[in-house]
């Protein structure tokens, strides 16, 4: 068997007021694609903020990262437990690439600037896939504008660019069509899943639409909650 490019077993995450999330079984082979799905509420962030490293759990069986170019699984749990934060931060910025709700784009920047950050993040100057990006996006001449002089359904196409510009092995969507029109969160949808397919890098996507989830053909892991004991639990495997 493929070593899992991400393996997760018995994780678990206290928040708040007595909400508690329990990741059964996590496994995703290298370019897997999943969409996670739920309620309002039933843990979905707190579940990519886990994956993403964002955020510590409380206790971990199990947390590997094996991506395409480590000799051997990093065993993420074990830097959490060790609280070797700075490992866990440079695991974060070279394997994992994100698109946020509303872009996340850094207004002060122009689209271009905004696409090179995650490669900046690594100390790589060189544009390396970026231009490429640009082209097959559709936005090759939008790169010198600021955010907020192009349409949302642009912005949203540099985030993508920005989330594979350092080509990471993971790429994480958080509602990335949750802003846009029925046209643009199908064109975007498009691009992700063709752009992350073309290259090699796996999807977890986070969405509230299990149709439009299905229509491209991701498997649904749910985040599923008991109200009664506060508890959501989600496994996948790929
Ligand atoms: N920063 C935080 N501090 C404390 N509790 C939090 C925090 N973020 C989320 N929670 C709590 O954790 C639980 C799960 O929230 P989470 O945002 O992960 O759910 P979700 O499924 O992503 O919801 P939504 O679909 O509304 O975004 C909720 O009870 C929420 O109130």
């Amino acid at each position: 068997m493929t070593e899992a490019l991400l393996d997760l077993e018995g994780v678990e995450r206290r928040r708040g007021d007595g909400f508690r999330l329990v990741i059964d079984r996590f496994r995703l082979a290298p370019g897997g694609r999943v969409a996670i799905v739920g309620p309002s509420g039933s843990g979905k962030s707190t579940f990519l903020d886990l994956i993403a490293m964002t955020l510590r759990p409380d206790s971990a069986e199990r947390m590997t990262i094996c991506p395409g170019d480590a000799a051997e699984a990093v065993d993420v749990a074990r830097l959490w437990r060790e609280k070797r934060r700075s490992q866990v931060r440079d695991i974060r910025a070279r394997h994992f690439g994100y698109v946020l709700q509303t872009g996340g784009l850094a207004p002060f920047l122009s689209l271009r600037e905004n696409a090179m950050l995650s490669r900046r993040l690594l100390g790589r100057d060189d544009p390396g896939p970026v231009p490429e990006l640009f082209r097959r996006l559709g936005i090759e001449n939008l790169g010198r504008r600021k955010p907020r002089r192009v349409s949302i359904g642009e912005r949203q196409r540099a985030a993508v660019i920005r989330a594979l510009a350092h080509e990471p092995a993971i790429v994480l969507a958080d509602e990335p069509t949750a802003s846009l029109d029925q046209t643009n969160a199908l064109d975007v949808m498009t691009l992700l899943t063709r752009t992350v397919g073309s290259q090699g890098a796996a999807l977890i996507l986070v969405t509230h639409d299990r149709a439009l989830a299905e229509g491209f053909g991701l498997p649904l892991a749910e985040c599923r909650h008991d109200p009664a004991t506060r508890t959501s639990t989600i496994g996948f495997e790929s």
